[in-house]
């Protein structure tokens, strides 16, 4: 059962409940003074159910399951892919956030390594939940520390988030950058690398 703190763990036991995310829809429609039985909206509420199936799909998917390719390639040099896009949700407001994350991480002495789209299917993992920046990054170094056993990781995130945007503070534009770095990369030489490598676009 996923952890309601950390929002990780095993896949959340049972299945996606349709039919009361419909309701709850609904619900909203009429709290907010729409008619939900108006033509245009006859097909919203299932329609918004199954695309939050969608979007919170990673409530039901485990890091474990997506780093499962491996190979031992003796390459034992820092490994990064940038500019990964990302859309998430913020647990706030249930709002998208959205932007790139770059991962990286120096592979264990033996050199073991994953595919490089496995890293951005990991990124997805974490970003199709419920989520704040701040726990979407570190899970995503701490994923890749639990299963590659690399000697460190890092991942840099950089979104907007609607939330600030498109209500309250109204700010577009405005970029959060968060980042996680665990092991050797926390060497401040290392960690320098990693990051002009990032930033150098
Ligand atoms: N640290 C962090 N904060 C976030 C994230 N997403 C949204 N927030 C913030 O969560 C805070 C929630 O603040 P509250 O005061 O409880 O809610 P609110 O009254 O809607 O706040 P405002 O957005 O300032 O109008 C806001 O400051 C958001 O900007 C995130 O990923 N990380
Ligand atoms: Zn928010």
């Amino acid at each position: 059962m996923i952890d309601p703190v950390t929002l990780d763990g095993p896949p959340a036991v049972g299945t996606f409940d349709q039919k009361r995310a419909e309701n709850a829809i609904r619900e909203l429609l009429l709290a907010v003074g729409e008619d939900p039985d108006r033509e245009g909206l006859l097909e919203t509420p299932a329609r918004v159910a199954r695309a939050y199936k969608e979007i919170f799909a990673g409530l039901w998917q485990v890091p474990e399951e997506v780093l499962t390719t491996t190979f031992d390639l003796g390459h034992d040099e820092m490994v990064l892919v940038k500019d990964i896009e990302l859309t998430s949700v913020c647990e706030h407001h249930l709002v998208p956030f959205r932007g790139v994350a770059h991962v990286g991480y120096i592979p264990s002495t033996s050199g073991k390594i994953t595919g490089l789209s496995k890293l951005a299917r990991l990124v997805d993992v974490y970003a199709r939940r419920p989520q704040v920046q701040e726990r979407l990054t570190s899970q995503v170094a701490d994923a890749l520390m639990r299963i590659l056993e690399p000697r460190g990781a890092i991942v840099v995130v950089e979104c907007e988030h609607m939330c600030m945007s498109m209500r309250g503070i109204r700010k577009p534009g405005a970029k959060t950058i968060t980042s996680c770095v665990r092991g050797q990369l926390r060497d401040p030489a290392t960690r320098a690398e990693a990051m002009s490598l990032i930033i150098g676009r």
